[in-house]
């Protein structure tokens, strides 16, 4: 077997490889009213697994993103895709093959992380990737959506400066959205780039795709577009895709505005980060029912040092930190040193604060994976008293990270 790199003549092979290894049929894009989602691809980024005569058995794809990490520090990665061996050729080590050759290619490139959505939690952890976001749905009963007077008001000087709603359908409003979301993810730790060409193409999911949708924009004091709420009713319930803002304020008018919707017994606010001030907001805190928490981002590191100074930093704090790489067979331990919102990270034979995996660097790297739960669940040592605390100080970021870029 083979590992080879594919150009736009492998198009129709690698998407029949991965739909069979899906146990699906090759629709004609956009054909579920979804998004063009091949449109997307990027066919000199991909790789086919062949047989000896010439038969792909497996494809692994990569988009070329930039991502938000704390402290609005914005940077190229890679986002693994379409990922699929065929049910005849499973279990013999084709997607391990695939995993070692790409891992090689992202290195080349000079990448220092890669990032994914995982099919299913069982697969990735074992090449080095670690969830570290994580997102839910929320459900509002609009009768008992009342907001609370926001008591910090009360507090303030003088009230904020308001904002404004405009209604537009989603197939006038592209290039609004495009901009809005471009402002949104580089303040938002853990969000993805969305390229021109998703815009573009219409590829991935509503709203990127252009799908009949009725879309909120959300316009700050001085007219600027700086948040949108993308939604669809179906019967009595009112179902938003995305409720971007590039601030609070913003993220609240959109929410009164689709709680106030006539006609809808309940509003379900899709990818909507942990820790979400919404139910915080409401008279009835109950009102709020969050479901369907599920992790997003998966995360790979494959040059710690880069990747640890390359982040912003809250906390100021020292740590010995001893990670193993094993798929890529590597062992570093590493002396991180935090000042005023810098690290240095260097080569140490100290004795280690903390002993991890890779993978769970991996979860904890963009602050939405505490360190302390996972020296609760056995995977990381701390070698001292205090390690897990400080390492949880540490490694927060300044807000929840979030992404809800689907590729
Ligand atoms: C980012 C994305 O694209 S997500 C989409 C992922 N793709 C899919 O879900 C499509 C359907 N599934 C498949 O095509 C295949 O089963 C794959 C790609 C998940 C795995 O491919 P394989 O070639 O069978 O994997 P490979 O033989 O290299 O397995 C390596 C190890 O992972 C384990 N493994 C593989 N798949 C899974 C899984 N779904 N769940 C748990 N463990 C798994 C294997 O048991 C093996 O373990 P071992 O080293 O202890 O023996």
């Amino acid at each position: 077997m083979e590992i080879r790199s594919t150009t736009d003549q492998d198009l129709d092979a690698f998407v029949a490889t991965f739909h069979t290894a899906l146990g699906r049929f090759s629709d004609a894009p956009g054909a579920d009213g979804g998004g063009v989602w091949w449109a997307a691809t990027e066919m000199d980024r991909n790789l086919l697994a062949v047989t000896a005569d010439g038969r792909p058995v497996g494809t692994a794809g990569a988009y070329t993103f930039e991502l938000t990490l704390p402290g609005q520090v914005v940077v190229p990665t890679s986002g693994v895709t379409a990922v699929g061996v065929l049910p005849t050729h499973r279990r013999q080590g084709v997607l391990t093959a695939m995993m070692r050759h790409q891992l090689a290619e992202l290195r080349g490139r000079g990448e220092f992380l890669s990032v994914l959505l995982a099919s299913e939690a069982g697969i990735y952890g074992r090449f080095g990737y670690g969830p570290a976001t994580y997102t839910q749905r929320l459900t509002v009963q609009r009768h008992q959506a009342a907001f609370a007077a926001p008591r910090a008001v009360r507090l303030a000087a003088g009230a904020p400066a308001g904002g404004s709603v405009e209604l537009f359908k989603r197939a006038d409003c592209g290039r609004i959205l495009e901009e809005v979301y471009d402002r949104y993810r580089r303040a938002q730790p853990g969000a993805l780039s969305r390229p021109r060409r998703w815009w573009e193409l219409g590829a991935g999911q509503v709203p990127t795709a252009p799908t009949a949708r009725h879309v909120a924009v959300h316009r700050g004091a001085d007219g600027t577009p700086d948040g949108y709420a993308s939604y669809s009713m179906d019967g009595d319930t009112l179902t938003v895709d995305e409720t971007i803002a590039v601030d609070d304020a913003g993220y609240t008018d959109l929410a009164r505005f689709v709680l106030g919707h006539d006609l809808a017994a309940q509003v379900v606010l899709k990818h909507v980060p942990a820790e979400h001030p919404l139910r915080w907001q409401l008279e009835d805190f109950r009102a709020v029912q969050p479901g369907g928490e599920t992790d997003w981002l998966w995360v790979r590191l494959l040059d710690v040092p880069r990747a640890l100074t390359s982040r912003g930093w809250f906390t100021d704090g020292e740590l010995v930190l001893d990670v193993d790489d094993p798929f890529l067979g590597e062992h570093h331990r590493h002396l991180l040193t935090v000042r005023d919102g810098k690290a240095e990270c260097v080569p140490t034979d100290r004795e280690p604060d903390l002993s991890l995996d890779i993978r769970d660097l991996g979860a904890v790297y963009l602050g939405g994976t505490a360190p302390s739960a996972l020296v609760r669940a056995g995977h990381v040592l701390a070698h001292r008293p205090g390690a897990a605390a400080l390492a949880d100080a540490l490694f927060r970021a300044e807000r929840t990270p979030h992404c809800l870029h689907w590729f």
